[in-house]
């Protein structure tokens, strides 16, 4: 038996008006009869196309402006009825209910109207009723009935019309999963915008809605699928990014690029950013970002073999050739010169992503991870130190240009995995210890990586994103030659880590705020 269901009749009620009436007109040209709300009507009338008024065909007017217009049982049962069952055939004729074979609706746009800051009551009157109303029948009927929701759906259809002069039932139940996402969708975005009205933070029910951005190859490892999505409000990143070129984007890439351009956001003058396995290896901060690469290079060049780099400024044709004369997997950047362009095309695999924009840092949000059985929500980690907040705890006050290299290294702290102890230098990380169990072991490695690298510690500050519950930790920095330490303070044993720190002479300043990142 065929699956296909020809298209009689047709509901069209869109605020999205976006290809009405080509859709509209290519209906016509199956010989399907056009039924449409108010607004929708209008504009199919205005371009010529026959269409029936809703209120004409139910015999009931819309009212009360709007709030009441396809709640009706002419059109609910219209779509509701099952072909199958003559008892339902039998009650629409009783009924004079005529089937409705195919849905076109998009809602009242409520997430835009809350994102351009509008009135609470004008955010009330966009929350659509009676368009999910019918998207849910169209959607449960769908051995019968095709569910269109978004005008990129318009194309299929009338693909399908025109090869099988019908819908295919494999088109209607993906057209039905697609409907009832976006329902799920809308209807996560009021009740989020709603508690929040009432001035609830986390509601009993938190509903987490997103777009597929594109589906991966595999996951965190190549046994694990995975997918992106992206989720409102925009934020510049990865998720607003085009791809300009270069391989499919892996799971990890996704991951990491997300941390670098988070990183790179944080720093107001030029600023590049290279990261592995999503801490940061190099960061530095110049006059321009060419020379800041050669900086953020300079700090582990064997780490940087492969990693994503952060830029906060347009990448140019200087900086885009000392970036690919090492192998990198993706360069992130607000923009790029038509030069760097060209630079980079020689290099196939290199992804070059381009946002558009900078995430603010300060910026207020939620972010949530997965544990088993649920997840975390918490506001983002929006917490920026600056000079006015420092106390100075020590005998000697930092310098104004250690005050410089501090907030810059513990800027860079607030990026790293915990335990996180970062050396920096002229505004230039010079060893990252990331990831530690143990504070003492991230401040040795961090030096032994500089060290490594060649790198002079001399005179160098050095930032802890949490408190040192010990002096030894900070012994193990001030014997990598550290002249200046930022860190949140608040041990118990404060007062013997400052002791510590005037018995060698350096400079301490607490910044009470931590910057834990797991
Ligand atoms: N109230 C109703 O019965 C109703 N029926 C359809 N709508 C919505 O009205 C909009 C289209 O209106 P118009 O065709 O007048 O521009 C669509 O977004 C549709 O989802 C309704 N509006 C809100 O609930």
């Amino acid at each position: 038996m065929s699956d296909i269901v020809r298209i009689r009749r047709a509901l069209i009620s869109v605020s999205d008006k976006t290809g009405l009436v080509e859709f509209a007109r290519a209906l016509e040209a199956h010989g399907v009869e056009i039924l449409s709300t108010g607004g929708s009507a209008k504009a199919l009338r205005d371009a010529g196309v026959p269409v029936r008024e809703v209120s004409d065909h139910t015999g009931f007017p819309e009212i009360l402006d709007g709030r009441v217009k396809t709640l009706v049982p002419q059109v609910h049962g219209g779509i509701l009825g099952r072909r199958d069952l003559p008892e339902h055939l039998a009650q629409m004729e009783a009924h004079n209910i005529a089937p409705i074979d195919l849905v076109a609706v998009n809602l009242y746009p409520f997430e835009a109207t809350v994102a351009r800051g509008a009135a609470f009551e004008d955010c009330i009157e966009n929350i659509d009723i009676g368009g999910p109303a019918m998207i849910r029948s169209a959607a449960k009927n769908h051995a019968s009935v095709a569910v269109l929701t978004a005008p990129e759906h318009f194309a299929t259809v009338i693909a399908e019309l025109n090869t099988h002069g019908g819908t295919r039932l494999a088109t209607r139940r993906a057209l039905a999963a697609s409907a009832y996402g976006r329902t799920a969708a809308y209807d996560a975005a009021i009740s989020t915008w709603f508690a929040a009205q009432n001035g609830v933070e986390y509601p009993a029910t938190f509903a987490i809605a997103g777009q597929l951005k594109q589906t991966l190859r595999y996951g965190e490892n190549p046994h694990q699928s995975a997918a992106f999505y992206t989720a409102a409000p925009a934020r510049f990143g990865v998720a607003t990014a085009t791809q300009v070129q270069g391989k499919e984007l892996s799971y990890n890439n996704f991951n990491d690029t997300d941390a670098a351009y988070e990183c790179v956001a944080e720093f107001a003058e030029p600023t590049v950013v290279i990261v592995k396995h999503a801490n940061p290896c190099g960061i530095a901060t110049a006059a321009c970002v060419a020379d800041a690469w050669d900086a953020a290079l300079a700090c582990d060049p064997v780490s940087a073999f492969g990693g994503i780099v952060a830029l906060n400024r347009p990448l140019d044709e200087a900086t885009a050739t000392k970036i690919s004369s090492i192998f990198t997997e993706v360069i992130i950047a607000p923009e790029a010169t038509q030069g760097a362009i060209d630079i980079l095309a020689a290099k196939k695999n290199l992804r070059l992503l381009l946002t558009g924009g900078l995430p603010d840092p300060s910026e207020a949000g939620i972010t949530f991870k997965s544990l088993a059985g649920g997840f975390l929500l918490q506001t983002r980690d929006a917490g920026r130190i600056t000079p006015h907040d420092l106390k100075i705890v020590t005998k000697r006050a930092p310098t104004p240009a250690e005050i410089e290299d501090l907030i810059f290294a513990f800027r860079v702290c607030k990026h790293v995995k915990s335990n996180a102890i970062v050396y920096a230098k002229n505004l230039a990380t010079i060893g990252v210890g990331a990831g530690q169990m143990n504070r003492v072991d991230s401040a040795r490695i961090a030096a032994w990586r500089g060290a490594a690298a060649g790198l002079d510690f001399t005179g160098c500050v050095v930032a802890s994103d949490a408190f040192f519950p010990f002096a030894d930790g900070l012994e193990a920095a001030i014997s990598a030659g550290a002249k200046a330490v930022i860190q949140p303070g608040g041990s118990i044993r404060d007062a013997e880590v400052i002791e510590a720190a005037d018995a060698a002479g350096i400079a301490m300043v607490f910044t009470n705020m931590r910057h834990f990142r797991h």
